[in-house]
Order: C-alpha cells, then sequence, then structure tokens
C-alpha cells in the first residue's frame, strides 16, 4: 500500500479553502493554514470558513493550523494560496524552516508588486532547486467547494511534479490538466483579472454586448501580444489559464475584479468599492505590474492602460471610454 499523501495549502481565503476541501475529499492528507488563530480553531469546530465560505460545510478530513511550522513541517509538498502582495513574504518564511517538502505550487494570481516579476522568478530565487508549478484556470472558489464541474490547468517545467499535483486535485468533477508554461499561464491568470475590471465597469456604464464582445477580444489580443513578447506560448493564452479565465471573470458576477469594475462604472469611488467586496481583489496591484512589463518590452496595451488610469482616479470611466473610441482606426492584427 502506498502512503497518503501530505500536503499542506497556505492561505485560508475562498481559494485555499476551497482547493484544501477538494484535496482532502481526494483523500489527501491536507491541512489548511491560514494566519488568524482564532479562525482557523472554529473552522476545526464548525467546519465552515465563516468568513470567506459562509455557506459551504467542509470536509471533515480536512485539518486546520495557524502554525505555519508544524503545517508545513511533514508535507510533502506545498499549495500556496495567498494573495499575490503576501506571496513573497510567506516564501522567505518557508525557506527558513525545517521541513522536507519536495514541490511548491501556487494558486495566486499575480506578479511581486512593485517590480513585475513573476512569481515563479521569485520562488526560484528563494528557494532554489524546488520544483514549481502553477494552478490555473476559470474557476471560482465558490463553485469548486460546491462540488460544481471546473476545468483548470498545473503548468510547471518538471513533469512529475505537474503530474503529482495534477493527479491529487484531479477528481469526479474537478478536471486538473497539465502544460509546460509557467510564464504563459501566470501572465494569463494575471492580466485576465485587470480585463475583467474594464468589461466591469462597461457593464457598470450600460454600454451594452457589444462593447463587452469587443473589450473580451480586444483584451485577449493585449494578453496574447504581451505574452508572446515575454516568451509565453500563445496557446497556453488560448486556453484555460487565458481565454478560458478571462472569459469567466469579465462575465461572471461571482467575480471580485468584475464586481470592482461593474461598481467604478455606476460611480460608486474605488475605496468604497474595494471595501464593500471585502477580499482580495489582485486587478488594484496587478494593473501596475502588466503596465510595467507592457513598457518594458515596448507593448502598447490601451484597455490594459485605461483600467491602470481608472485604477488610479486619473481620469473616469466616461473619459476611458472617450479615450479608448477615440483611438486611430487600423488593422485588427499587425500585417
Ligand atoms: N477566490 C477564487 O475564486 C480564486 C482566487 N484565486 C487567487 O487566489 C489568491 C487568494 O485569493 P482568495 O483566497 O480568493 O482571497 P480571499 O480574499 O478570499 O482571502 C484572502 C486570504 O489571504 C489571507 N492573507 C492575507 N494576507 C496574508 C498574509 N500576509 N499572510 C497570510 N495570509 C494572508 C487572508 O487572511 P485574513 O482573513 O487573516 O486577512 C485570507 O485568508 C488570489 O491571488 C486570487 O487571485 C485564484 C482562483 C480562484
Ligand atoms: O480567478 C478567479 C476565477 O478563476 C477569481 O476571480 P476574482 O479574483 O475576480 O474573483
Amino acid at each position: 500500500m502506498t502512503a497518503q499523501a501530505r500536503v499542506a495549502v497556505l492561505g485560508a481565503g475562498s481559494w485555499g479553502t476551497a482547493l484544501a476541501s477538494l484535496l482532502a475529499r481526494h483523500g489527501v492528507h491536507t491541512t489548511l493554514w491560514g494566519r488568524d488563530a482564532a479562525a482557523m480553531q472554529a473552522m476545526a469546530a464548525t467546519r465552515v470558513n465563516a468568513r470567506y465560505l459562509p455557506h459551504s460545510p467542509l470536509p471533515a478530513e480536512l485539518h486546520y493550523s495557524a502554525d505555519l511550522a508544524a503545517s508545513v513541517v511533514d508535507a510533502d509538498w506545498l499549495l500556496v494560496v495567498t494573495p499575490s502582495h503576501a506571496f513573497g513574504e510567506l516564501i522567505h518564511k518557508l525557506a527558513e524552516l525545517p521541513s522536507r517538502f519536495h514541490g511548491l505550487a501556487w494558486a495566486t494570481k499575480g506578479f511581486e508588486p512593485g517590480t513585475g516579476r513573476f512569481l515563479h522568478e521569485l520562488v526560484e530565487e528563494t528557494l532554489p532547486g524546488q520544483p514549481t508549478a502553477v494552478v490555473t484556470g476559470p474557476s471560482f472558489a465558490r463553485e469548486v467547494v460546491d462540488g460544481l464541474p471546473t476545468a483548470v490547468t498545473v503548468h510547471s517545467d518538471h513533469a512529475d511534479f505537474a503530474q503529482t499535483v495534477a493527479e491529487q486535485l484531479h477528481g469526479p468533477t474537478f478536471r486538473a490538466y497539465t502544460g509546460t508554461d509557467m510564464l504563459g499561464a501566470e501572465l494569463g491568470g494575471a492580466m485576465k483579472n485587470v480585463l475583467a475590471v474594464a468589461t466591469g465597469v462597461a457593464d457598470g456604464m450600460q454600454l451594452g454586448l457589444n462593447a463587452r464582445a469587443g473589450l473580451i477580444t480586444r483584451g485577449l489580443n493585449e494578453m496574447l501580444r504581451l505574452g508572446v513578447a515575454l516568451g509565453a506560448r500563445a496557446e497556453t493564452l488560448m486556453g484555460l489559464a487565458g481565454l478560458g479565465d478571462l472569459v469567466l471573470t469579465c462575465t461572471g458576477d461571482l467575480s471580485r475584479n468584475r464586481r470592482l469594475g461593474l461598481a467604478l462604472g455606476r460611480g460608486t469611488p474605488l475605496s468604497q468599492a474595494v471595501k464593500e467586496i471585502g477580499q482580495v481583489v489582485e486587478s488594484v496591484q496587478t494593473v501596475d505590474e502588466v503596465m510595467r512589463l507592457a513598457l518594458r518590452h515596448a507593448e502598447e496595451l490601451p484597455i490594459a492602460q485605461a483600467v491602470q488610469r481608472v485604477l488610479h482616479e486619473e481620469i473616469t470611466p466616461t473619459e476611458a471610454l472617450r479615450q479608448l473610441l477615440a483611438r486611430e482606426q487600423k488593422p485588427e492584427y499587425p500585417e
């Protein structure tokens, strides 16, 4: 008999809780770590994540901890699911802890704030030699924890590690594909959050379904152009990590990034909109990193730039729309 796999899921918000539940349901010995001891104790007692997924019972097999060292000490591999702004600090803490894990995956979507560095670059520097993988794709936590059918993709430079992660996540209602393009997978997951704000703004302003479809398609074009300039594979961005997640977050009201855009389009001030959502809204930081990369690689991204100006409250959504519509006529693709 093979030993039961042991995984620590680090970050007990909605997505960490959903992925930990999934692993536990699949027979993996799973510990969910969160920084808030009282919240973790309450979760263990009630088997509900009252703040982030209040309507979904969690499996009896799931373990909870607020002790990072104890959570990771005997884990076979780790799955980090904190917001991107907390990712670097956590990786540095992990580098200091006694552990035996072989492989670090993350389902965080975003970049290192302030540098435009990809999360895989940050991990390679801090934990050199560890197999790494990114779990991404169209996947609202609430639907996953409720057992609704979902497909994601796991990209890694280490085929064995990608296979381990995908096999343990894969189950009757959760399909986990594998791929080898970490950069493309990370870029897609990060950029779709910015583009979801754009379509949210348009829908909040009641600009119609034509505008929504136009923004999704031209947004995909921005993702592809920046991706290819950075060395991503176009097919990654046309798959679950790019187009799939873009469609989900640009059209599904469970998306917090879309809801931010909707609120801004209806005239709600940024700080109020973020406060009302009450959860991580990655686009607020990601947009600056996307534009930093675009500048570095001389790529013009008019939709992402409009989102940046709106999120910095430099221009109103109405002015952003005027500027986008006033752009010159040109071929759809460069010849
Ligand atoms: N929700 C979803 O459907 C999906 C989310 N993602 C991605 O997953 C990542 C996490 O998002 P999500 O779970 O939704 O976010 P939530 O807003 O639901 O939860 C955020 C969690 O992160 C914790 N946290 C915040 N700062 C720190 C820190 N410094 N150290 C440790 N924990 C911290 C919070 O703890 P506390 O409560 O104590 O503040 C909370 O548990 C994001 O990058 C998101 O884009 C990806 C796919 C789907
Ligand atoms: O990444 C997600 C779904 O794939 C969740 O999107 P939001 O962060 O916009 O809620």
